[in-house]
């Protein structure tokens, strides 16, 4: 159980989700997949979301990440609520906030480890050195300093995925979405590309939410959610 007073855990909540609904038509009829759903993620916390297939967790991930909106309910990212946001705000919270990583690295294939990581962080303004700098730390917390100068294609799939990690935190978000970044390492790359994902969201003090079917890494986490009829459940 958290010591934080209920008051200051919900000032404190990096994405609160409130009453989402999110339907889609399919001809006459209408696919609810999520309807009342509510949900708390806290600076330093892993929560795992595990549900079958099709429960609509990449349509939760999607709406917390402001890539869509809900068709009611509110998103509320570090304390601003979304939906009454500009689409020029919206975009930009998800550039300065939020991180994302998918199953596949989509990583620049002409690009260095180390220049994936750092060329976000130049966009974003900051000096080559400053960058560089700080991409050399995450590779580092992510146990592949040593690869900096590889190409993805010279890198394994843990090692990529473990890069794509570390250029999605690049910006020092305060939101982590991934969407089964272990789905298709081996169970040991999983464990690795885990091992390093928790260094960082435990350093950084981001709140991370990770859909995964993978029941072992779910354990690991500090929370675990499900989907059911429209709403997140905690699971224990
Ligand atoms: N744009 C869309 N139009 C219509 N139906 C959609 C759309 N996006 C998702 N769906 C449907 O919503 C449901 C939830 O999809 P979603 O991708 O969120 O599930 P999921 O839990 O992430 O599944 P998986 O584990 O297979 O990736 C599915 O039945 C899907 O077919």
């Amino acid at each position: 159980m958290s010591t934080v007073a209920p008051a200051d855990r919900e000032r404190a909540s990096i994405l609160r989700l409130r009453g989402v609904e999110r339907h889609f038509n399919e001809g006459a009829s209408r696919l609810t997949v999520l309807s009342g759903a509510d949900f708390d993620l806290y600076p330093g916390e892993l929560v795992a979301l595990a549900a079958p297939s099709g429960a609509g967790k990449s349509t939760l991930l999607q709406i917390a990440g402001l890539l869509e909106k809900p068709d009611e309910g509110e998103v509320i990212i570090a304390g601003r609520a979304a939906g009454k946001l500009s689409d020029a705000d919206r975009t930009a919270i998800r550039r300065v906030q939020i991180g994302f990583v998918y199953q596949f690295h989509h990583l620049l294939g002409e690009f260095s480890a180390l220049e994936n990581v750092v060329i976000p962080q130049l966009i974003r303004g900051l000096s080559k050195p400053v960058a560089t700098q700080r991409a050399m730390q995450l590779l580092n917390y992510m146990r592949v300093k040593e690869r900096a100068s590889h190409r993805p294609s010279e890198l394994s799939g843990g090692e990529q995925q473990r890069v794509a990690i570390a250029r999605a935190v690049a910006n020092a978000p305060r939101l982590l979405l991934a969407d089964e970044p272990t789905g298709n390492l081996d169970p040991t790359t999983a464990g690795y590309v885990f091992d390093g994902l928790t260094r960082l969201v435990r350093a950084s003090k981001l709140g991370a939410l990770i859909a995964t079917h993978n029941h072992d890494l779910a354990a690991r986490m500090d929370r675990r959610i499900t989907l059911q009829g429209g709403k997140v459940v905690e699971l224990e």
